[in-house]
Parts: C-alpha cells; structure tokens; sequence
C-alpha cells in the first residue's frame, strides 16, 4: 500500500502576466484532497474549476514523485473539445514550469482513447461524421420501407439516437428495450425502439461493409470492451477531467477504469453548461465516492455583476430545473461592467457588418470573441473578420489581445474581455415548445446562450434581425436594448 500524501504546498508566487492566479483556501483545500478516491467537484460558470482541475493534476503528479521514487505520477487531463484543450495546456505548462518535474498530457477523451486502442493494436479506421450521416441516411431509407412507425423522424433524429445508445454503452436490443432513456420527454415505444436498433444495425453493417470500425459515439465502448483484457498496468495513475458534464457516461466508464487500482478520477463540472446529451449524471457513471462528499462552487470570479445577473436570469428557464441534483445556484459576483447589449440590426449583412466593426474597436486592447451557432456562420464571420484566428488554433493563449472566432462548443470553458453574439433573432435560432425533440430542441439553445453569456469578462454585444430570441429573458432591466422590434 502506498503511503497518502496530500501536498500542503500552493505553487510559488504568481508571475506577473500569469493566468494561474492563486487559488482561494477552499479551491486549494479541493486541490490537496488525498490522492487516493475519486473526487466530485461541481461548480457554477467561472468558479475556477479548470484552474482547480490544472493545478490538481499537476499536484497529483508531482506528489507521485515521493512516492515512486522520483518519477512523477502520470496524468491525464482530459476534456471534450480541443480549443480547451489547448488551453488546458497553456495552463499546465505555466504551473508545471513552477513546481518540480511532472508527467501531465492533455488531451481529448477521443484522442486519449484513440491512443489507447492504437497501443492495444487496434489501428482501424474512423468514420468521419459526413459518412457517418450519409450512411445513417441511407440505413434510415432502408428500414422505414418495412418498419414505418418513426418514417417522419430526420436523420438527425437517428443519429442521436445511436449516439445516446454508444454514449451510454448499450450493446444489445434487449438492454436498449429495458433502460430507461433519459434526456428525451417521452420514451420511445417497443416498436420504435426496435425499428431504431434496425436502422442502427443496418448502418453498422454499412460502416463495415467500408472497411471502418469505428465512431465517434462508440470509442468509449471500444476502450471498455479492451480493457479486460489487457494484460498491463493501466496507462494512468490519476486522471482529471474538466467539462465532465460534456463527455458520455460510457467515456467516464472507460476512464474510471483507464485508471490504476491505487489511482484516482477528479471529475469537473457544471450541469448547466451540459450541451451533449442533457440530464446525463456522473452518478451513472461508475465514480464511486465512498464517504466523500460532492464539492459545491458558487462564487463566479469571471463574470461582471450585469453579466452574471443575465446568465442567472437565462438558468432560471424550466430546462435547467430536471437536473437540479446536480445543479449550483451561483452567487452573483460583485464585479463592475456595463449593462450587456442587444442590438437590432436591419439584416443578417448588417449584423456581420456591425460585429467586425465592434469587435476592431476592441480586439486591439483585449480579447474579443465572436460566437457563431454553426460552423458555416464562422466561415461567414471569417469572411467580414479576416484577421479572427479560429478558436481551434493551437497558438491563441499565447496572445492576450485580438480576435476569435468560433462555434459555442468550441467556445466551452474559455473566456474572453469582450463577447460578441451575433445571430440571436428568432429566425436563427431553433426553438420549439410541445413534442419532447422540440424540448430537447430548446433546452440545446438555452445551454448555449448560457454558455455564451458566461464567457465574458467585461462586455457582451447580442446582435439580432427580425425579432430577438424568445429565449432571451423579458425582463429588459437586464441588458440595453437598442433598435426595437
Ligand atoms: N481564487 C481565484 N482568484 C482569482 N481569480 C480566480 C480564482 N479562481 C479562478 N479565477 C479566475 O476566474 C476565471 C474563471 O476560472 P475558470 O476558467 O477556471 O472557471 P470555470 O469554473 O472552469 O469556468 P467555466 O465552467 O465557465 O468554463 C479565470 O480567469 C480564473 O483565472
């Protein structure tokens, strides 16, 4: 048995130009908690969680050194997208750089899995997502000749489907038949059930037939189904996940036993900012807490006043209420800043035009970011912005000042002076209130606009045509309005 060691020592003192600012005595106190047990911590929008969840790997693996003789403890810090990813790194680099030797990756669970599988020997190819819809399109087409009761469903409807059904690691008709299907309002029927399982069967046969073994939704699968039988020590002694809520219970399954015996998982995240696959919990994904308790964050160090005051008003629409078990309520945080806006613009070209000139009003002082709903309207904003740098690219935390531009998804756990939102009329963004899809539907769009919302430090500018987003909230003492209806 090893000995438990906490660490008791903070970083040194923050550098000038630092982004680790040092941590408070309760963030340091989740950060030091003993090495072994896994570890809850949710957290509200901007209460330092990916700070916490850097300095908690780098501290895991430096404490490792003492008790392995010298060698740090390998880590993984994993996450969902690869823009935070990139930020991660920047981060880790910066607190690794001020303590002793440690043996922290970073990485996407894709890519993490993917290297997984390669060391097991498993080298086949992926199905990128647009044959991935071809294929579906194309397996749906098929069944609904024969099997008519979901004819009228998009392919889309299909594709989460069979993503809901990887992601949560069902393997047969019969399990599917018998689990209960969260994040949609009503459940499928037998029948329906059974005509998606011939459909997906279908697709399968069809990926195979094109020689690749694998997706997206199933790599968490795959990774589980090897480690049984791998013969060697697991790759990680510790892992750290951040946006924990993003990544699917089936992902967290392979994780939790990616990890050593001796070994731990720290799951980061917050419920609200869930945007793939809604009311999915840690609890369902095998991380036990023994006696632990899960740890709670409510203080917002990001956000000014007005700002934290519009995202706490966009969190209070009943989509957020389902998961309340694992939702925080944010403490508004006393910080400065203007009252955000929401501009009427005469037309989609008016609006593209404003944001470019508002975001060079800015980008050359601070940091600016301009989100877009799809990545066709990022091309779009590339076209009008044609010195943003895309929130993909790997270089961007080296730099304080400038331009982004990027989807919402890519836009997760990153923040920003100034945010910009194009695009929020009516006629832009999806919403539905009725059929369970149309709530899922809705409950999509509002996590994003949280999202959005929460990325900006100081300023945020929503631009709209036509009439503004029923999502907004009505009550306009919480942004200027400019340009009416
Ligand atoms: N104790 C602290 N003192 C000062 N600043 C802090 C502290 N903790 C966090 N911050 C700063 O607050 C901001 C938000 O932190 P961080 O990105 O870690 O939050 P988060 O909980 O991961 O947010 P989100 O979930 O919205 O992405 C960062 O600029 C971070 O440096």
């Amino acid at each position: 048995m090893f000995a438990v060691i906490t660490s008791g020592h903070a970083l040194p003192p923050t550098p000038k130009g630092s982004m680790l600012p040092p941590l408070n005595p309760r963030q340091r106190q989740v950060v030091d908690l003993r090495s072994q047990g896994h570890v809850v911590v949710l957290g509200t929008a901007g209460t330092g969680k990916s700070l916490m969840a850097v300095v908690r790997a780098v501290t895991l693996s430096r404490d490792g050194a003492a008790m392995l003789g010298g060698e740090p403890s390998p880590v993984l810090l994993v996450t969902f997208a690869n823009s935070l990813v990139n930020y991660l790194d920047h981060l880790t680099r910066e607190a690794s750089s001020r303590i002793d030797p440690v043996n922290v990756t970073t990485s996407t669970f894709h890519k993490a899995a993917m290297g997984y599988l390669k060391a097991r020997g498993i080298t086949g190819r992926s199905c990128d997502p647009k044959t991935r819809d071809a294929l579906i399109a194309k397996a749906t087409a098929v069944v609904s000749k024969t099997r008519t009761n979901l004819s009228d469903r998009p392919m889309r409807f299909f594709r989460e489907e069979f993503d809901w059904i990887g992601g949560n690691g069902v393997r047969t008709l019969s399990e599917y038949l018998r689990i209960e299907r969260t994040g949609r309002g009503t459940a499928l029927g037998q029948p329906q059930r059974e005509t998606v399982w011939a459909a997906r069967d279908e697709y399968l046969r069809y990926r195979q037939a094109r020689g690749l073994d694998l997706d997206l939704s199933l790599v968490g699968c795959a990774v589980r189904d090897q480690l049984p039988h791998d013969p060697n020590d697991r790759p990680w002694q510790h892992i750290v996940i951040d946006e924990g809520q993003d990544l699917q219970p089936e992902e967290i399954r392979a994780l939790v036993n990616m990890v050593r015996p001796d070994g731990s998982i720290t799951f980061f995240g917050d419920y609200a900012q869930q945007m793939y696959g809604s009311h999915l919990s840690w609890r369902s994904c095998g991380i036990n807490l023994g006696n632990r308790r899960v740890e709670r964050f409510a203080d917002n160090f990001r956000n000014s006043t007005p700002i934290a005051r519009l995202a706490v008003a966009v969190a209070k629409h009943p989509t957020f209420a389902g998961t309340e078990d694992e939702l925080v309520e944010p403490v508004e945080p006393k910080r400065e800043g203007g009252l955000p806006i929401v501009l009427r613009q005469a037309n989609f070209d008016a609006e593209l035009e404003r944001v470019a000139k508002a975001a060079r009003a800015r980008g050359n002082r601070e940091s600016v970011v301009v989100l877009a709903h799809t990545k066709r309207q990022v091309e779009l904003i590339k076209e009008s912005l044609p010195e943003a740098r895309h929130l993909k690219d790997k270089a961007i935390w080296t730099h304080r000042t400038g331009i982004w531009c990027g989807t919402y998804h890519s836009a997760k756990g990153l923040e920003f002076d100034t945010v910009i939102m194009p695009l929020w009329g009516e006629g832009n963004v999806r919403v539905g209130v009725g059929t369970s899809e149309e709530d899922e539907l809705t409950s999509r769009e509002l996590k994003k606009l949280y999202v959005g919302i929460t990325r900006a430090r100081t300023r945020l500018l929503v631009t709209y045509s036509g009439k503004l987003s029923p999502l907004f909230p009505a009550d306009e003492s919480l942004y200027r309005r400019v340009g009416a209806d």
